[in-house]
């Protein structure tokens, strides 16, 4: 049926009558024909009341007709109104989900500008600390690496790193290098035991030609590529020696990966290194069930403690802390505090450094740099630790999973620095001992003189003692992992820590020398990255609620700029709710042609194209300027939607479920090694699936999700009259859905392209596609 009348300004056509659900279809245009410069306007309409007597609109889809000029405001204000789908209207809900996840950006914005408002750049002066300081001056310091399996964290690569530590550029008398094996491995052991012979000759030559890294095995690799490596040019002398020394590298490394590789140590071996006793791991060991296995390996005092040159080595300790089933061992944490117990017993060093079992020292001066701030004359009293900024040895050149964490290390943490100091984030951070230990802001600490009872015991007799204080009694009912050492109960053991210390009144400061102090091992596949990433945000979403929680329990104890700084990152989870909203509703809304965002021609779109470029070109140019390139930064937004859709959202419902009592936040490890076709896949930075996991079924069928609605909105584009329309109400969700599916590509191709170990498994594939289709359609049907 089409029936025209007329109004007094308007003309109406009636398009079309529903007799059963009663909506009227018809246009309204101006009542001068001749104007090109009129409004089309389409509205669904209802006739509602008792007689059928009043009209509601249900849709109304204005539209200018091209060429037009007047613009009236009373129009502008109808057309702008109009916009907020009306109640009863297709999209009203997803609009203002959009409204409160926009809202929510707003904020988390607002909280990110903290990092970027008063940012600190430090720089030491080594030089005027040895003016100062004699060596017999300078405090000893305790160096603790931890390591937990030797599965995932191969003893080679566990003491390369302490081997690191063991040669910095320090007078040896005064470090103590600590050895926490959580995985209580005979193999990590004897690995440590053979590291013990070959420092007495790496050691000295480290410090004779004071080389760099002083990891053997990063040092040879880095004097293998650069052919123009300059001692060999230098010194004949030189060139001999480091002939020697990797001869004396390959064979120890040779025998570790050779016990490493079978599992288990023969007679043999141990019985070569027979001054230390192997007989803990004996049939009724087990990994999670032991007695404390402690041996000082190297003691500086005794004979075995003096290198090829005759000058004293670092003290050496093993330690496998005990465990028993029916004790929480509480992750590094435990080990942390195990480690800060047994060290004061032995070196009581007034310095600790922690280090991962993969973050080798890059820097032989490090420790001075630390102290250069710690032992300031004006401001080192105040300060509690000093944190370097982690890297990663094995980061490519676009840092495919955006490992560099490179604002966060060269912007943000310098902006934290300006209000008092970055967060403790474990691995390269320099505490003093007393304020680990619980000592408070602005008390003494009463110093215990161990130094003189230790010159009085044995080794033996000092190993027995130290023993005890590794042993699972030894916390019960005490303070450790409350008020004294790392706090329990939190995956991020450090970040928790570094607050509560903050909030004593106590300083950090954020040092990030040009060459890396120290490089580690990034993770190099996808769902090691999102893993590792939910540890972290979970860990992160649990301070925001503990406690210790930088909203309420900070508030007035640290700066204003500071409890934003650390909000902003223990909120990274909820960002989930927001983040996925917003990647799949408004291209699911393209499918029934329902505008969301402003009209292309709307004053209102300019807010839009304003945050999108002023935030994008603000990233790409802080990227770009943190030394990153543009394929990085564009790797950067697709690792950051990767982890807001997947690993937030596991930590933030994990979260929820362990305040409810549910569930218990665990640890997983990040794996440090690879398989050979993962890792040349990771160098050519061809994104690794290879596994079934929840978190890669959510990424498929987001991804699959959009590629159908784009496909479906292209179709509407090729065949259907009203381009224009389309382009002129939907624009932005095209522009979102687009882009959306660029940011895709490397899944997309995982998923239906590649053919290698690496893709995305068929039978996710094949439930991905099933259920975005079946999403898109029942979609479709039910509106
Ligand atoms: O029960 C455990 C579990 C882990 N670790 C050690 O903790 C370190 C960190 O573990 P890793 O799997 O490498 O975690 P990452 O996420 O890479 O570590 C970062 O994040 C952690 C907090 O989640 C910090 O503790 C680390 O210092 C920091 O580098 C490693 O040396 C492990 O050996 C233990 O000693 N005992
Ligand atoms: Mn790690």
């Amino acid at each position: 049926m089409m029936i025209s009348c007329t109004s007094l300004s308007h003309k109406i056509t009636l398009l079309a009558f529903h007799p059963d659900d009663g909506d009227v279809f018809f246009f309204s245009r101006s009542n001068n024909d001749n104007n090109v410069e009129e409004d089309v306007e389409f509205f669904q309409c209802r006739m509602v009341g008792k007689n059928h007597n009043q009209i509601e609109t249900l849709l109304h889809l204005p539209r200018r007709v091209l060429g037009r000029r007047t613009n009236s405001k009373v129009e502008r204000e109808r057309t702008l109104l109009s916009f907020i789908p009306k109640q009863g209207q297709i999209g009203r809900w997803a609009w203002i989900g959009l409204l409160a996840a926009e809202l929510w950006f707003g904020f988390y914005w607002i909280l990110t500008q903290s990092h970027r408002w008063n940012q600190l750049y430090r720089n030491t002066f080594k030089d005027k600390l040895s003016q100062r300081f004699d060596d017999s001056e300078l405090p000893c310091v305790d160096i603790f690496v931890c390591t937990a399996d030797p599965t995932i964290e191969p003893p080679l690569m566990v003491i390369n790193t302490v081997l690191s530590v063991m040669s910095y550029d320090y007078p040896s008398e005064k470090l103590s290098v600590y050895l926490s094996d959580d995985g209580a491995s005979d193999l990590t052991f004897y690995a440590l035991i053979e590291a013990s012979n070959f420092a007495k000759h790496w050691i000295p030559y480290c410090k004779k030609y004071q080389i760099e890294p002083r990891s053997p095995a990063a040092y040879f690799k880095s004097n293998i590529s650069s052919s123009s490596s300059s001692f060999i040019k230098d010194s004949h002398d030189q060139a001999r020696a480091f002939v020697i020394i990797k001869e004396i590298y390959e064979e120890m490394a040779t025998r570790i990966e050779k016990v490493t590789k079978w599992g288990q140590l023969s007679e043999e071996d141990k019985s070569k290194h027979n001054a230390f006793t192997f007989s803990h791991w004996d049939s009724s060991w087990s990994r999670s069930n032991h007695h404390t296995i402690l041996q000082i390996i190297i003691d500086g005092r005794e004979q075995n403690g003096k290198d090829v040159g005759g000058c004293t080595l670092p003290t050496l300790v093993y330690l496998a802390r005990e465990k028993r089933p029916q004790f929480h061992h509480n992750f590094k944490a435990g080990a942390m505090n195990a480690l800060i117990r047994v060290s004061s017993e032995i070196s009581n060093g007034e310095i600790i450094l922690n280090v991962d079992c993969d973050m080798y020292t890059n820097n032989s001066q490090s420790i001075k740099d630390a102290l250069c701030f710690l032992l300031d004359e004006e401001q080192g009293h105040e300060i509690a630790y000093v944190q370097f900024p982690q890297k990663f040895e094995n980061v490519t050149k676009n840092d495919l999973y955006g490992n560099d964490l490179r604002t966060i290390s060269s912007v943000e943490f310098h902006g934290l620095d300006g209000y008092g100091g970055p967060l403790y984030i474990g691995s390269g951070c320099f505490h003093r001992r007393d304020v680990l230990s619980g000592r408070k802001f602005g008390t003494e600490f009463e110093k215990e003189e161990k130094k003189e009872n230790r010159e009085r015991e044995s080794v033996r007799e000092l190993e027995e003692k130290a023993k005890e204080l590794a042993s699972c009694s030894c916390e019960k009912n005490s303070l450790w992992g409350k008020e004294k050492g790392l706090k329990y109960g939190c995956p991020v053991e450090d970040v928790i820590t570094g607050l509560s210390i903050q909030s004593q009144g106590w300083k950090s400061v954020y040092c990030n020398p040009t060459r890396p102090a120290f490089l580690g091992v990034a993770p190099t596949s996808l769902d090691q990255v999102l893993v590792q990433h939910k540890r972290w945000s979970e860990g992160d979403l649990l301070i925001m609620l503990s406690k210790y929680s930088p909203a309420w329990y900070a508030y007035n104890k640290i700066s204003l700029g500071l409890q934003l700084g650390y909000s902003a990152y223990c909120l990274w989870a909820p960002n989930c709710l927001a983040t996925l909203y917003y990647s799949f509703i408004p291209s699911l809304y393209l499918l029934n042609a329902t505008p969301l965002f402003p009209k292309v021609s709307s004053p209102w779109i300019i807010p839009f194209v304003y945050v999108i470029f002023a935030k994008y070109t603000y990233s790409l140019v802080e990227f770009l300027w943190s030394g990153g390139t543009v394929l990085g930064w564009w790797n950067e937004q697709r690792i950051w939607l990767y982890k807001r859709t997947t690993s937030y959202l596991f930590a933030f419902i994990d979260t929820i479920l362990n305040l409810l009592g549910v569930t218990n936040s665990a640890f997983v490890i990040t794996a440090k090694v690879t398989d050979e076709d993962v890792s040349e896949r990771f160098e050519k930075e061809i994104m690794e699936f290879g596994t079934t996991s929840p978190m890669f079924t959510i990424l498929a069928v987001l991804a699959t999700i959009n590629l159908f609605c784009f496909i479906g909105v292209a179709k509407e584009v090729v065949v259907g009259k009203d381009i224009a329309r389309v382009f002129e109400t939907m624009s932005m969700q095209i522009l979102l859905c687009g882009v959306l599916i660029l940011i895709n590509l490397p899944l997309y191709n995982g998923l239906f392209l590649r053919k290698d170990k690496g893709k995305m498994p068929s039978s996710l594939t094949v439930k991905s596609v099933a259920f975005a289709l079946f999403v898109c359609t029942s979609f479709t049907f039910m509106y």
